[in-house]
């Protein structure tokens, strides 16, 4: 998709959330600094009608209740239903058995499009032995280039890593893209942020691959030029939402960074 920027900005697609208590704030605020507009609705009394009328729905395990589970499962049947694109966010797998236990719970009972986390995250997720540290990533042992494809092609999902180098695939393509900067990792709630970018970009492009590429490239970039302007993780924050609203797809274009890698059968 040639202006994906514009064209969210023109249609304003609304983005469910089912999300954390940490960062509900921060998703909100960067859903809107992209041109789409954020609604959270947890209650299972109206959560599926709230999906009902969205473009995306993101899926947030960072802060999980019993009851959050029943109420991303009835608003993932309705997107199924409606073939609203799916996000999951694994925050925090890999730390404890019930995230392990309630992700998968996720996984096989809706189908999701995209599953996306940090390193640690998604290697737990697709069966490797990995540890996460609350909810921040720990160094992984196996390759994460062949984790992201074989787990794209297994859950038939598209596969999001993050992390200096963020990792895409649907079990064909494989992009790195290496937009970004380490202040990003400095601060709380980035990858949730993540979350509702690709939301918004997979609510406007068919091709859920290509839009969380590219949502990761325009987040990236939005930091690489908020950083120039900041002194540490508080003016970091504030200047990012202003390079998020600042955007366009033109800048974006001369500064995307990333790699298709050639696909091996
Ligand atoms: N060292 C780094 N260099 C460049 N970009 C980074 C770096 N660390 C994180 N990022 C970017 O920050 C965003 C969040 O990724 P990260 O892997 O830190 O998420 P996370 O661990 O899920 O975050 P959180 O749990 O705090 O919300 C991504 O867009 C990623 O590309
Ligand atoms: C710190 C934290 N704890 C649960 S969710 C969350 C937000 C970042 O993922």
């Amino acid at each position: 998709m040639n202006n994906p920027l514009k064209t969210i900005r023109e249609r304003k697609p609304l983005i469910h959330h089912i999300t954390n208590w940490v960062t509900i704030y921060d998703s909100a605020n960067m859903t809107r600094a992209f041109g789409a507009l954020p609604v959270m609705a947890h209650a299972p009394e109206e959560c599926a009608e709230m999906t009902g009328i969205s473009s995306a729905l993101v899926l947030n395990i960072g802060t999980l209740t019993s009851e959050i589970i029943d109420s991303m499962l009835l608003s993932a049947a309705t997107a199924n239903e409606k073939k609203i694109p799916v996000v999951l966010d694994a925050v925090g797998v890999g730390a404890t058995k019930f995230r392990d236990e309630m992700a998968a719970k996720i996984l096989n009972s809706v189908h999701v499009d995209i599953i996306k986390g940090n390193y640690s995250e998604i290697a737990k997720l697709a069966g490797e032995n990995a540890e996460t540290k609350g909810v921040e990533a720990t160094t992984i042992s196996a390759d994460p280039e062949k984790i992201a494809k074989e787990f794209a092609k297994s859950s038939s999902a598209v596969v999001v890593m993050t992390g200096k180098e963020d990792i895409i695939s649907d079990g064909e393509r494989v992009f790195v893209v290496r937009n970004g900067h380490e202040l990003m990792g400095s601060i709380v709630g980035t990858g949730c942020m993540v979350a509702s970018v690709i939301g918004a970009f997979a609510a406007i492009n068919p091709d859920y691959c290509e839009a969380s590429r590219d949502a990761l490239c325009y987040f990236g970039i939005a930091g690489e030029l908020a950083a120039v302007k900041s002194s540490g993780p508080g003016s970091f924050k504030v200047n990012l939402y202003d390079e998020v609203f600042n955007l366009s797809d033109e800048k974006a274009r001369n500064m995307m960074n990333f790699e298709e890698k050639q696909a091996q059968k």
